[in-house]
């Protein structure tokens, strides 16, 4: 028999192993433990090990993580391919954003950051489309892509819904999407909505030459989502829209094997991401959720708006950076820039971020004081004229809707 302790899972001069997850840790330790007390149990709890020393057959360690480096406030630890099973993701998050987050060995921890090896990124199935949403579904080409979701978010009935997505899509928008919390209520029913939406998509394709998509809410229990996914397929959408966070990855995961057969592009809200992210020294971080939606395969998800909307962002150019990066072969991530945007924050949006993004509005095009026709046509000018790389100001002495809505909202970052 050998007893396993806290000291098995550190070791300072061990090199992780190229098939190994390592991640990235901010901890503040418990007042009566030090960094090394403190990673050595993150890595114990987080992998084979628990607070009582353990009497066992033989080796276990092949299976145990090991904390390999501390700087400061920051671990990183080193976690074995063998202990995890692979393209099942609910069980990688119990291992690395698991009991360690409650763990009264730290105050606080938050996980930064992976470094995803090849063999089990590799389990994943990743994005179908990624980025290339653009011109495979779209006519975006080299512009950001626009969306817009119909405001007030719940209480319109299917007609209303209908009407603002036709008078959006053709006054410039691309996708007109649900809100995170409109599904299947009894003033909105999915059904009806999907169909006379992509009845009025089809007139606005005829009219304004452009394809047009509906990112259409299927978040629901397993079946009920699988059952709306496969609705939209059979009606002709290009899209479906998961709350990822709300609805789990085990959802999103089973969301995705039903799009790889169909054909289906993933637009993932981030709803509840805060829970997580939001306070800075503890949590998951919206990098690693995002890394994660990237791996589950959706293709694209809302990563902030560089600080310029109404929500708090966590490093949006960091995020959208690392979506676009070489990841073992699995494809890029569209990012979603959305939450209090309007079309005079675009300019400085698209000089943040670039425009290898989407833009999504609501309040920013349904609050123009000419309504939303005026409003889209408004977003896709602001847009037209950054990637021209014309500045607002003299682009909107041409563009009346634009003018309207500069009077109104100006450069100003809504709350
Ligand atoms: O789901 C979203 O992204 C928000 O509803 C955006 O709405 P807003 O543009 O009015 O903030
Ligand atoms: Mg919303």
């Amino acid at each position: 028999m050998t007893g396993i302790t806290y000291e098995d899972f550190i070791d300072l001069d061990y090199e992780p192993a190229d098939d190994e997850l390592v991640c990235d840790f901010r901890v503040t330790p418990a007042s009566d433990m030090d960094m090394e007390s403190a990673g050595s149990r993150v890595a114990s709890e987080s992998s084979n090990g628990t607070w009582a020393e353990l009497q066992v057959e033989g080796s276990i360690t092949d299976l145990s993580a090991t904390c390999f480096d501390i700087q400061g406030d920051r671990i990183r630890v080193a976690y074995p391919d063998a202990l995890f099973e692979h393209g099942n993701m609910p069980q990688v998050l119990s291992c690395i954003a698991g009991n360690i987050l409650g763990m009264k060995a730290v105050e606080r921890i938050r996980l930064l950051d992976c470094d995803w090896p090849e063999p089990l990124t590799s389990s994943f199935p990743g994005p179908q489309y990624g980025t290339s949403v653009r011109s495979e579904l779209l006519d975006a080409a080299d512009r950001p892509i626009t969306a817009t979701v119909p405001k007030p978010k719940v209480g319109l009935s299917t007609d209303q819904h209908v009407q603002v997505a036709y008078e959006a899509w053709t006054g410039g928008i691309d996708l007109l999407k649900d809100d995170e919390n409109l599904t299947d209520q009894s003033f909105n029913r999915y059904e009806d909505r999907l169909y006379q939406s992509l009845e009025r998509r089809d007139e606005a394709e005829e009219e304004t030459g452009e394809r047009k998509s509906y990112l259409v809410n299927v978040t629901g229990t397993g079946d009920q989502m699988l059952e709306r996914v496969q609705m939209a397929a059979d009606a002709g959408c290009e899209f479906v829209m998961v709350d990822v966070v709300t609805a789990g990855w085990a959802a999103v995961q089973q969301v995705r094997e039903l799009t790889e057969e169909e054909g289906l592009a993933i637009h993932a809200h981030r709803a509840m991401h805060a829970a997580f992210d939001r306070v800075p020294d503890h949590g998951v971080s919206m990098r690693a959720l995002a890394q994660v939606a990237r791996l589950c395969g959706v293709d694209h998800i809302h990563t902030g708006t560089a600080d310029l909307g109404k929500l708090e962002n966590e490093d949006t150019a960091g995020i959208n950076e690392w979506l676009a990066s070489d990841l073992h072969g699995l494809k890029d991530v569209l990012p979603m820039a959305s939450g209090g945007l309007h079309p005079g924050l675009v300019p400085e949006l698209v000089d943040r971020i670039g425009t290898n993004i989407g833009i999504q509005a609501g309040g920013g095009v349904h609050g123009h004081p000419d309504g939303t026709h005026a409003g889209a046509k408004a977003l896709r000018q602001s847009i037209d004229a950054a990637v021209a790389g014309i500045d607002i100001e003299e682009y909107a002495d041409t563009h009346p809707e634009l003018r309207t809505a500069l009077d109104k909202w100006g450069t100003e970052t809504p709350r």
